[in-house]
């Protein structure tokens, strides 16, 4: 019986040893292999029979029980059929008394096996040594079930001389048998896993344009991954054992040899910058190195990652030229004031012009706040929104003009143009283009003041008195309050221009017209129309025509008094008088023109009066 047992193990371990071979053998083609797999199972079954243990004639005993269950469980289906035919077949060619009952044990053992298979998968049941025991256990009594259908002699020579060491052993037998296949299992799996990483790891490898080296402490290279035609992997069998400082530049070499004894010494990655001269020329690398965290050959081991980086590098290079070559050619540029911000109002650039227009020196303006430098207090909210926006959008800030301030406080007037500029990489910036407009600005407001004004006093002039004449109309026809409007015109004035000449003329048309502005209130106006004609608007004389014009007569005969008073015209002493003609103003029942044509009646009766004089317009008197 020993004997017996120790060829059943001999038997299960070349079981165990052939299936596992066969598995790997064909790993790529796992049908043929379950085939095959199959066959050896019922190879076993048939050999085990051939030296059986015999009960009686054609009722024999052996492990087969044990190879088919074991064939349903980690075989699977196809193992388990081929098996369980092969020794169906082998068992029934033996033929006697057990034949049948043989059949319906490998049926029963086949289909236990293959059911265990599934609860396995369904159920997560466990493969261990106890429930391994337990099923070898419910298997074999089972078995032994199917015996009590031999002849009952038969069965009662088994149930007294091999039924208990039979459920005794060959239970233990298929736990033992089960846990050498689930190792046979999970060493395939294993094998299977890391054919897979050892594949990906090639793909990847061979896909990325980066070159993987595994390398010693001395920098001495111990596995390399790269592309075939990687700069790194050029000889890349030789370079296995050969030392960075085979392949860089002795100064290179160094660096990276430091860096990663560094990366070793402190576990954290480090990353350089470094070159390698090719026969096709320079090209630049990043290096990235990262501890491997597990020797290699017993010794400590980092993994590094080397990148290509040329074109990258090229390119911001060729940036960075266009960019200098950009800033300097601005520099100078004279009357276009450049400066450059960043989003927090920092001033990044400065150039000449800008040192012209607003004052500070490039060294004062750069590192100051916008705000602070060149925009006035008013401003600094809508310049901050503006600033922020163009930031966050993208959208430059639309062109236009602005009135800026230098840095002694006054006033520049700029046309101001915004440009953002994200150069990938850097800080985004906001460039102003500044154009010094006051100048413009300065003509502008003189055209408009000789359009309006008289040049000689510096009073409105006819235009301007037309439109404040207007206007007054347009307030007195809402408010019902009445103007007047004053007709001053000098008398003999023609006698002082031919007497003393012109100059001394200007003399005294420009003192009358000082005089004539004290007479009245801040509101009123007093405009020159030419020669020395003069028109004064009083405005807000209250609703009662009588009440304005006594109040128009009241500022009249003080101005006539006013006028009357010592001149002193280039040294010399003057007498002047004027004669003054009133016309009410109320609402817009006259013209503009009717206006002072009435005034200028009513200066022209003054006139006729006698001079020096006032008279007041009557409607009536025409
Ligand atoms: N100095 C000077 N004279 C001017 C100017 N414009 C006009 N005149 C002169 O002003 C004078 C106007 O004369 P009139 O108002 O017609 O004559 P008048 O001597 O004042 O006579 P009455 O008004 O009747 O008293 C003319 O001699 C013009 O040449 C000016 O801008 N400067």
């Amino acid at each position: 019986m020993f004997v017996e047992l120790v060829k059943g193990a001999a038997l299960l371990l070349a079981l165990c040893f052939l299936h596992g071979a066969n598995m790997r053998l064909w790993r790529r083609h796992p049908r043929v292999g379950k085939a095959f797999s199959g066959l050896i199972f019922g190879g076993i079954c048939i050999v085990g029979m051939l030296s059986p243990l015999t009960i009686s004639p054609g009722v024999i005993i052996d492990a087969r029980s044990v190879v088919l269950c074991m064939a349903g469980l980690f075989g699977g289906t196809t193992v388990a059929l081929i098996a369980g035919v092969l020794s169906a077949g082998w068992r029934l060619w033996l033929g006697g008394a057990g034949a049948l009952v043989g059949v319906l044990s490998i049926t029963t053992c086949v289909a236990a096996g293959l059911a265990y298979r599934y609860a396995r998968h369904r159920w997560r049941l466990g493969v261990g040594i106890w429930p391994l025991l337990v099923f070898g256990l419910l298997l074999h009594l089972a078995v032994v079930g199917l015996f009590q259908a031999l002849p009952a002699e038969v069965a009662a020579r088994i149930n007294e001389t091999v039924a208990v060491p039979y459920l005794m052993i060959f239970p233990v037998a298929t736990a033992l048998l089960g846990v050498l296949l689930r190792d046979v299992e999970q060493r395939q799996a294993t094998d299977l896993a890391l054919a897979g990483s050892a594949a990906r790891l090639r793909a990847i490898t061979q896909a990325i344009p980066d070159a993987l080296v595994v390398l010693d402490a001395q920098g001495r290279c111990m596995e390399l991954f790269s592309r075939d035609d990687g700069v790194h992997a050029a000889g890349a069998p030789q370079r296995v054992g050969q030392r960075m400082h085979d392949m860089l530049p002795f100064g290179e070499a160094q660096r990276l040899v430091q860096l990663l004894q560094d990366t070793l010494a402190s576990g954290t990655p480090h990353k350089l910058e470094y070159t390698v001269y090719t026969p096709s020329g320079i090209r630049y690398f990043e290096g990235r190195v990262q501890s491997l965290g597990t020797q290699v050959n017993g010794q400590a081991a980092v993994l590094f990652l080397a990148r290509d980086i040329t074109e990258r590098w090229q390119a911001q290079q060729a940036l960075h030229e266009s960019e200098l070559r950009f800033r300097s050619l601005l520099l100078g540029i004279p009357s276009v004031s450049v400066q450059g911000y960043r989003a927090d109002g920092t001033t990044t650039y400065w150039n000449k012009a800008s040192e012209e227009l607003y004052g500070y020196t490039e060294q004062e303006a750069l590192g100051k706040n916008l705000l602070e430098l060149i925009i006035p207090e008013p401003m600094h909210e809508a310049v901050a929104t503006h600033v922020a926006h163009m930031f966050s959008s993208g959208e430059p800030i639309p062109a236009g003009e602005l009135r800026l301030k230098r840095k002694d406080g006054s006033p520049v007037d700029v046309f101001s143009s915004h440009a953002y500029v994200n150069v990938p990489g850097q800080e985004p910036e906001m460039f102003c283009i500044d154009i010094d407009i006051s100048r413009r600005k300065a003509a502008e407001e003189e055209a408009r003041r000789l359009a309006l004004y008289d040049t000689l006093t510096q009073l409105p002039n006819r235009r301007l008195l037309t439109d404040r004449l207007e206007q007054v109309m347009a307030a007195s026809s809402r408010s019902g309050q009445i103007a007047a409007t004053l007709f001053v015109d000098l008398d003999h004035f023609k006698a002082l221009n031919d007497s003393r000449g012109h100059a001394v003329g200007d003399l005294l048309l420009r003192e009358v017209a000082l005089r004539l502005r004290a007479c009245v209130r801040e509101q009123d106006t007093v405009a020159r129309l030419g020669g020395d004609e003069f028109i004064v608007l009083l405005q807000s004389l209250g609703q009662d025509p009588a009440e304005a014009t006594s109040k128009a007569r009241t500022v009249g005969e003080s101005m006539l008094a006013a006028l009357r008073a010592p001149y002193e015209l280039g040294g010399q002493p003057y007498h002047c008088e004027a004669s003054i003609g009133v016309s009410l103003v109320s609402g817009h029942s006259q013209t503009v023109d009717e206006v002072l044509r009435q005034a200028d009646n009513a200066m022209y009766q003054a006139k006729t009066m006698g001079r020096n004089r006032l008279h007041v317009y009557l409607a009536d008197a025409g």
